[in-house]
């Protein structure tokens, strides 16, 4: 009994220790080498940064085009200040195209949450509909994104969406508690007058960006080998600003020179309909 409990929270700890930050934080040093091959063995990206912001462009427009852009605007205020919209009339309402169809009529898949094909695994992400081709942009982790030196230690405190970036970047995926008022406040702040430079409807049941479930993604294994891999997106200075409402992520501090880190999942192989994203938590590719 004592033995089956405490192998079940070894388990746990092993599947969530990289993610705590003061464990991070002791084993810098051991890290740091993992991380220093991790980089050495990939260099360069796997998509090039033009060809992923290609594919956000592209669903991006359709999303703006079957809102209307004051329709965007206006959702993700009521997002923003009234919280989850409720309405199906909302949810993909008037002549406007779902966030589901947008996504099969831009990049020819479409994603969804559902219960992870591994025994408690929790929720993950499937392809529902098309097919994935290899090397396509196929999610993106929102959250909020902390600099190494900024505080994140009370969000951390069990919490498993915490992604951390080669160069000590973290971003905090978790879309409750602190963290989901952490988001919400930033990206409030981020305003600019009429231009809402964030979506924080990742943190609804419906996102109106359907491209922003990474975070659910679940660990590779022996038996289900990673099909999706974590690469670094810092959002080009020339992204159209129309077109930011639908970026899920935001700087914790707001620093205008800095540009906006994001992470996006890239595809490792053809992804087929019916088949569960797996990544490999412990590599990234710059
Ligand atoms: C970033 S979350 C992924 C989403 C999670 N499945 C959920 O429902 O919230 C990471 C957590 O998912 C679970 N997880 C991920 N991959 C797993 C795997 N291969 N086997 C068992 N649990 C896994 C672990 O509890 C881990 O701490």
């Amino acid at each position: 009994m004592f033995r089956t409990a405490l192998t079940r929270f070894q388990n746990k700890w092993k599947s969530y220790r990289h993610r705590f930050v003061p464990w991070v934080a002791l084993n810098l040093s051991r890290n740091e080498k993992t991380l220093r091959k991790v980089t050495e063995r990939s260099k360069d990206k796997l998509v090039p940064d033009a060809e992923v912001s290609r594919s956000l462009l592209q669903l991006f427009r359709v999303l703006l085009g079957s809102h209307g852009a004051d329709h965007g605007q206006l959702r993700a205020l009521q997002n923003h200040f009234l919280g989850q919209v409720t309405s199906e009339e909302d949810k993909c309402g008037g002549n406007s195209v779902c966030g589901d169809d947008a996504m099969l009529q831009s990049l020819g898949f479409c994603l969804d949450r559902q219960p992870s094909s591994l025994p408690s695994a929790g929720t993950g992400v499937f392809v529902t509909k098309g097919c994935v081709p290899k090397g396509a942009t196929v999610a993106m982790y929102p959250g909020t994104v902390y600099q190494a030196y900024e505080p994140i230690l009370l969000q951390s405190i069990r919490n498993p969406f915490v992604f951390r970036c080669i160069d000590g970047v973290l971003v905090d995926g978790n879309d409750k508690g602190i963290s989901k008022m952490v988001f919400k406040s930033c990206s409030g702040r981020d305003r600019m007058g009429p231009f809402i430079m964030s979506d924080t409807s990742w943190l609804t049941s419906t996102p109106q960006n359907p491209l922003a479930v990474g975070q659910y993604v679940n660990n590779c294994s022996y038996e289900t080998p990673a099909n999706v891999c974590y690469q670094e997106y810092d959002v080009p200075n020339n992204f159209p600003i129309r077109l930011r409402q639908y970026l899920p992520n935001v700087n914790y501090s707001h620093e205008a020179q800095r540009p906006l880190r994001c992470v996006v999942l890239v595809s490792l192989r053809d992804i087929t309909a019916g088949e569960e994203l797996f990544s490999n938590y412990f590599t990234i590719v710059n």
